[in-house]
């Protein structure tokens, strides 16, 4: 048998699940053991790669997680919420690594994912490309060198159909400015202006989303004060920058003590 480590790929048949698939397929660092989607879905029964409109690949759609699980060293997952939290669980008594680049989670799912936590080695980022959370840490950098005489404004564009706002990515941008700046987040957040808002708040921390056609990913981390800007920006071109990130994160994993990580320390930022 294959030394390589397993991986488990949830959303098969999602824009990143198939990205994902192909990354793993075409690895030599490991192997597809398994993929999953929802209960219900179309391909769940037949091999993914005839589901992907390619040869088989002798691996099958399954919809049940605890059995496809069994054969897993890591899973790897950008579905939705709920399904994040639920195979948090799983992955944990699978004692597997659970990779998760899933956005739009609540406060709460994140207090659950923290429970899990204590007793699975878990991978989390809301974007697992090498360059923005480069970007993160330059975000923070100029952060903590300008004063509040330097509005900080996060303007993010995806296609049109992501279902929430702001992305998880402009969220870690905002953190890490956030973090330059030593303030909390949460008490300077300022999401989607509209109507008589009034004037700026000094320190706030702006956010806004332009959702359109097939907009891969794009960050921008406007610093504006009176007489100059700076902008610092990232453009995904193409998905498989987060693949490969997510794949790195797996790999990485292997053999790491329970608890929750981010793509920081995974790239070694
Ligand atoms: N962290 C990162 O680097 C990135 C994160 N994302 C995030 O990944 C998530 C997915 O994005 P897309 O692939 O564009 O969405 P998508 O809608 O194309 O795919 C989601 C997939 O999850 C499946 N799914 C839903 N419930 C499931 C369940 N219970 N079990 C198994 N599969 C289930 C759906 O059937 C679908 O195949 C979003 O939250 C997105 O924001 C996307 C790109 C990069
Ligand atoms: O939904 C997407 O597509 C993406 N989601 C992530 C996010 O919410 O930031 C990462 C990337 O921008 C693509």
């Amino acid at each position: 048998m294959s030394e390589l480590p397993g991986i488990v790929v949830m959303g098969a048949s999602g824009r990143m699940g198939q990205m994902l698939i192909k990354e793993v397929l075409a690895s030599d660092k490991a192997r597809l053991v398994g993929v999953l989607d929802r209960p219900g879905h179309d391909w769940v029964g037949r091999d993914v790669g005839e589901c992907m409109g390619g040869q088989p690949v002798g691996v099958m759609v399954s919809d049940d997680a605890l059995e496809t699980m069994a054969k897993a060293q890591a899973v790897i997952d950008f579905t939705a919420p709920a399904a994040t939290v639920d195979m948090a669980e799983i992955a944990a008594q699978a004692r597997a690594v659970h990779v998760i680049g899933t956005t739009g989670l609540t406060e709460e799912d994140i207090e659950k994912l923290s429970l899990a936590g204590r007793h699975a080695t878990i991978i989390r980022a809301g974007n697992m490309s090498l360059g923005v959370n480069l970007l993160t840490q330059l975000t923070k950098k100029v952060a903590a060198a300008l004063d509040e005489d330097y509005d900080i404004e996060i303007i993010e564009s995806h296609h049109h159909h992501k279902v929430d706002a702001p992305s998880g990515t402009a969220l870690m941008l905002g953190e890490a400015a956030a973090e330059g700046r030593g303030v909390d987040l949460t008490e300077v957040s300022d999401r989607g202006r509209d109507g008589i808002t009034g004037a700026r708040k000094r320190g706030d921390i702006g956010f806004h989303a332009i959702r359109g056609g097939d907009i891969v990913g794009e960050h921008d981390v406007l610093f504006a004060a009176n007489g100059e800007r700076i902008t610092l920006r990232h453009v995904a071109s193409d998905r498989t920058v987060f693949a490969r990130g997510a794949l790195k994160a797996a790999l990485w994993g292997q053999g790491k003590k329970p608890g929750e990580y981010t793509m920081l320390d995974v790239l070694g930022l």
